[in-house]
């Protein structure tokens, strides 16, 4: 049962295969994920997680040989059709990687980036933007004295919280986290994911993580992979105290992985 919510749902996939080269890597895939919610994506290592994440913004177009084969559908258009504009669904799709990656320039114009390539705002409005965005991530006290120093100057977690203002700057509907805090200390994860609960309130959530005690306290809904197939998806609740596959149980209580 794949359909676990009541909630509007922000993205369907319907049958989605995706192949790295002759490597099935997701395999028949349905979901819908829901508006303004967190679903986080759990599994064992490479059973397809980052795969379905980046099918989300068509981000394995970069690379020859990869091909996603399905139904993607956001606001009534399917995001793998080949009419899709690339420009519009990144901007649509913020994405946020494991190892943070900020760009070699100042803290203000990391996060203006994004922005100047969709919209020319003024000197002004810009500045204003680049607040906007450095607080929504929790940022800005910590930078506002020093916009003009290097992204890559700040520690590990200022970084990866410079890399969600980033994504946010932008407005998009989805964000995407790959293993946002994999990298980062107690601390800094902590940050990130008081950021993650904030950030469902203006946006659709989903995440990767193969941490499950991240799954269990920031997701509403958890999504179990295994070998590319998505095993059971349910309200984290349900995935974590009484699923419904045997699987899923085997996995969460640390039988299995
Ligand atoms: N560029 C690639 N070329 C070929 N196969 C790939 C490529 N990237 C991933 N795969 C394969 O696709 C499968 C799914 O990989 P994916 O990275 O999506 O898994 P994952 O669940 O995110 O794993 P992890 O938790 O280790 O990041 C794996 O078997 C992996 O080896």
């Amino acid at each position: 049962m794949n359909h676990p919510h009541s909630t509007a749902p922000k993205i369907t996939v319907r049958d989605l295969n995706f192949y790295y080269g002759k490597y099935h890597a997701l395999k028949s895939i349905n979901m819908d994920i829901p508006e303004k919610k967190v679903t986080a994506f759990i599994g064992p290592s490479g059973c397809g997680k980052s795969t379905l994440l980046r099918t989300f913004n068509r981000m394995y177009q970069l690379y020859p040989g990869q091909e996603a084969r399905g139904e993607i559908m956001m606001d009534g258009a399917n995001i793998l059709d080949k009419k899709q504009d690339l420009n519009i669904l990144r901007a649509k799709m913020g994405m946020v990687f494991q190892k943070p990656t900020p760009f070699p320039m100042s803290i203000f114009d990391n996060v203006a980036f994004g922005v100047k390539l969709y919209e020319s705002l003024s000197r002004r409005d810009m500045a204003e933007r680049v607040e906007w965005a450095l607080r929504k991530a929790a940022l800005w006290d910590e930078v506002k004295d020093k916009l003009n120093q290097s992204g890559t100057s700040l520690s590990g977690g200022q970084q990866q919280r410079l890399c969600i203002a980033r994504g946010i700057a932008v407005k998009p509907e989805v964000v995407l986290l790959d293993e946002p805090a994999s990298a980062l200390d107690p601390i800094s994860t902590s940050r990130i994911e008081e950021l993650i609960f904030e950030l469902k309130e203006d946006y659709t959530i989903a995440i990767v993580t193969h941490n499950m005690q991240q799954a269990a306290r920031v997701s509403d809904y958890t999504a179990y992979m295994y070998l590319g197939e998505l095993i059971e998806f349910s309200d984290t609740d349900t995935i974590f105290t009484t699923p419904k596959q045997k699987a899923t149980e085997d996995y969460i209580t640390g039988k299995f992985g």
